[in-house]
Order: structure tokens, then sequence, then C-alpha cells
């Protein structure tokens, strides 16, 4: 038996997910350029199913521009991104925008910010009514969403985008860097309904983040991106039970997980 083992094929694989868990987004061949100026080039990556994976690395590696082009917003070179072997058109996704308050239409008051995405799905009015106060209800929400977007509190705005996102039952939630623009308090409220909504959906989430001690908080798996051209440094996992709290940030395993993480990245942007 020949005892040399060659591993020259390895860097050419994709990235897999553990053999436990199964892949919801799979992206091949994907490819990128801004200007001439490649941000992707042959990237490849598999995304667990029913997750969360937090999406973290060096300023301006992409991180955004990445599940931008898996939500379909804005359009990739070349490759294939793939949902369950499923297509975008064939796939229903929510997507939280990082300032939320550009992302709700203004004119509508919050409600029908809410009920948008049924209608633009052909909803029965009826059933749009019906599918709202199921969020209400499920989000515990208080406060008027009669009024307008500017009526609300930030978090209060943040927390209508994300109801907005989820009333079509998506089957992949992005959010692109969701607690940016909100104070500490809010950040932690917004923060716990996320993993509510989790526990309660399983959606598969895709979050970008630039705290690392957040990421590591939310994520089962924390993608971590390289410097441009972009390729995945490392894939991390962290199981902890949920409901996670403050004993989670500071149990052995969180510590180790983000210190792991801190390392990839260091080694990364010291490149
Ligand atoms: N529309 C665009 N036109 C030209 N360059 C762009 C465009 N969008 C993004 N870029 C460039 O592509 C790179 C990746 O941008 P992107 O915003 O995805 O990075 P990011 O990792 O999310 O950034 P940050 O850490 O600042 O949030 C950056 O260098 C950015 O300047």
């Amino acid at each position: 038996m020949n005892s040399v083992v060659d591993f020259s094929h390895v860097q050419h694989e994709p990235p897999a997910v553990p053999a436990a868990e199964r892949a919801h987004i799979t992206v091949r061949g994907l490819h990128k350029a801004f200007g001439g100026v490649p941000v992707y080039s042959d990237f490849n990556l598999d995304l667990p199913k029913g997750r969360v994976t937090c999406v973290f690395g060096p300023n301006g590696c992409g991180k955004s521009t990445l599940i931008n082009m898996i939500a379909g917003l804005i359009p990739h070179d070349a490759g294939d991104i793939l949902f369950d072997g499923k297509t975008l058109q064939q796939t229903t996704i929510g997507y939280v925008f990082q300032n939320y308050r550009e992302a709700l239409f203004p004119w509508m008051r919050a409600i029908d910010n809410i009920r948008y995405p049924l209608k633009l799905k052909g909803m029965s009015e009826a059933d749009c009514d019906a599918r709202v106060q199921e969020l209400i209800e499920s989000f515990d929400v208080r406060f008027d969403l009669n009024r307008y977007p500017y009526e609300f509190s930030g978090g209060q705005q943040q927390l209508i985008s994300i109801m907005r996102a989820l009333a079509p039952h998506p089957e992949v939630l992005f959010l692109d860097e969701p607690f940016s623009a909100l104070d500490y308090e809010m950040t932690l409220f917004i923060r716990e309904k996320l993993q509510e909504i989790f526990q309660a959906t399983g959606v598969t989430m895709i979050v970008v983040s630039h705290d690392l001690e957040e990421a590591v908080y939310l994520a089962n798996h924390i993608l971590l991106l390289t410097k441009r051209p972009t390729r995945v440094a490392d894939n991390v996992f962290f199981d902890a039970a949920r409901p996670r709290d403050l004993r989670t940030l500071s149990s052995d395993a969180f510590v180790r997980t983000k210190a792991r993480c801190l390392d990839i990245f260091q080694n990364e942007v010291r490149k």
C-alpha cells in the first residue's frame, strides 16, 4: 500500500459542514468583482439547515456582499447558489436590514409594512390579518401597529422589520448587522427575540455580525472569512444549549470558542 497520503485535493474541496449537519445553502464556484477587483473567486460554501450561522471577518472582506448575493439582492458574476437544491425563486426568504430607518416603508403604517410580503404573495385579506395577529401574539407586541414607522423607537422599528421578514414563513432569514443601529438595551432585547424566534421556528438564520461575542452567543456555526479575495478561513461550531443566557457567556465552552475564533481572525488580519 502506498504510504504517501495525497492531500493535494483538500484545498479545492468546498468547506463541508460536519456530517451531522445537513447543508441548506450550497454555494459553488461563486465569482464576484467590483470594478474588475475580485471579492469572491471560485468561492464554495455550505451553510447548515435549521442552524444560526454568524458570518464574521475582517472589515470590507465581503460579508454583506456574500449574504446579499445569496439573498438575491445583488447579482453574482458566476456560480451556483441553491437552497435545499432549489433556486432562490423557488425559496421563501426573509431579510432584515442593518438600517431599519431605511428598510421600512415610511408611508405605510407598521401593520401594512408587515402585511406587505403577504400581499405580494397574493394572500387574502383575512389570511393576512390572521398571520399578522399570530405574529403580534408570538412577539407579545403591546404597542399600536397602526402607527407609522417614524413614531416608533429604533428597537421597535427593528422588531417590526423582523416581523415583516418572518411574516411569509421564510425558509431562511438573513440579517445584516441587525444590532448595529441599536442602543445596548435594544440590542439585548432584539438578540433575545432572535433566539426565541429561532427556538420557536428552527428557521435557518444567516447573521452578519461585527461583534464576536454576539456572534458566538447567537451561533451554532461561525463562518470566519479571510481578507480579500475572500475565502473561508474556518468553520467553528458552538453547540451550547438554548436558551442561552448570561451563564452561557461565562461558560468554558463559550470562552474557548470565542478565543478560537479570535485566534483565526487575528491570524487573518495580520497577514
Ligand atoms: N456596489 C459596490 N461597488 C463597488 N465596490 C463595492 C460595492 N459593494 C461593496 N463593494 C466593495 O466590496 C468589498 C466588500 O464589501 P462588503 O460591504 O460586502 O464588506 P463587509 O465585510 O460587509 O464590510 P464591513 O466589514 O465594512 O461591514 C468592499 O471593499 C467594498 O468597498
